[in-house]
């Protein structure tokens, strides 16, 4: 384990580092992030460290995938106790650009991936999904990484990376990990951090009635009837409002009616503290 991280704040010396890493045929992975750093995250860190020989993590809290009533200014922002986290997790480099250095003045392109997009919470938080495909790919062209580790927790911003990596023939292999979880199902995100006492009790019916439709689902259950019949549950719970919860494909995002395919089951719901997002993989019996 590495005692500190490097911290790097310009695209030359990120640039600098990762050649000579290539040029001495070691690989690199990266890790990018909003920072407010936990155990999802240092599990993509590790994930990363097992794939690759030289791990870059990024915190960069992206104004331009953040709505005007959205939460960009009181997003939990504490570098100091990341790159320690970092440090003990064996990162080699916290890569932490200025907004200027993302999106110097005159700054003008911006990257939207049809289709996957759409929906969910392309539907809710308008532009988002274009904020995210535009700062990854920055992030890939600036990194130039091998490897690209993206959480599936966020699973439809996954889907969107991996279009968005496969449309531009970006050289670089997209990697997703697993939903890490508290003790009690909870996803873990840095927005749990929004929730009262009272909120983080209730916050867990999520993964319960993901896994509830999923059951459902597999016994030939309707996929409209499964969600209403969630959505009541949620509500019940104490949730202010659901947003979505949807069985959908997989890999297109296509609405699926019944399980006839590899499917994902996705949610986001609002208590008063927070947004939360979780979703399921669900499987036919003969997929
Ligand atoms: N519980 C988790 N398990 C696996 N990956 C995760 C988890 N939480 C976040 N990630 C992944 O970490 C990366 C960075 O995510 P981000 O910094 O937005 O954290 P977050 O906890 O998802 O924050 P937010 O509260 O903004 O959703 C993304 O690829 C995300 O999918
Ligand atoms: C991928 C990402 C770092 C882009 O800002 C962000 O959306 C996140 O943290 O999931
Ligand atoms: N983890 C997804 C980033 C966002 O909510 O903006």
């Amino acid at each position: 384990m590495s005692e500190t991280v490097d911290i790097i704040r310009s695209v030359a010396e990120l640039r600098a580092r990762v050649r000579y890493w290539r040029d001495q045929g070691l690989s690199v992975a990266l890790v990018p992030t909003m920072g407010a750093l936990h155990d999802g995250h240092l599990t993509l860190v590790k994930a990363a460290l097992e794939l690759a020989d030289r791990v870059v993590t990024s915190v960069f809290v992206n104004p331009t995938q953040f709505g005007p009533n959205e939460d960009f200014s009181r997003y939990p922002r504490q570098e100091e106790q990341d790159a320690g986290l970092l440090a003990d997790g064996g990162c080699h480099v916290l890569y932490a650009p200025t907004v200027t250095e993302m999106y110097p003045a005159g700054f003008a392109t911006s990257i939207h991936v049809g289709a996957v997009s759409e929906g969910l919470c392309g539907d809710i938080r308008p532009g988002h999904f274009d904020g995210v495909a535009t700062v990854v790919t920055k992030l890939l062209l600036q990194c130039q990484p091998h490897l690209a580790l993206f959480g599936e927790k966020d699973w439809q911003q996954l889907t969107v990376l991996r279009h968005l990596v496969r449309d531009l023939d970006l050289p670089v292999e997209v990697v997703g990990v697993p939903t890490v979880r508290e003790v009690d199902g909870l996803a873990r995100s840095s927005r749990n951090a929004y929730l009262s006492a009272a909120e983080r009790s209730i916050a867990p019916v999520l993964f319960k009635v993901l896994n509830q439709i999923a059951d459902g689902l597999r016994q030939g259950g309707a996929a409209e009837e499964l969600c209403r019949q969630g959505i009541a549950q949620v509500l019940e719970a104490g949730f202010l409002s659901v947003d979505y919860l949807e069985v959908r494909a997989a890999d297109t995002l296509e609405r699926l009616t019944r399980l006839d395919q590899p499917a994902r089951i996705l949610v986001a719901a609002r208590l008063h503290g927070a947004r939360l997002i979780d979703n399921l993989a669900v499987e036919p019996a003969h997929a």
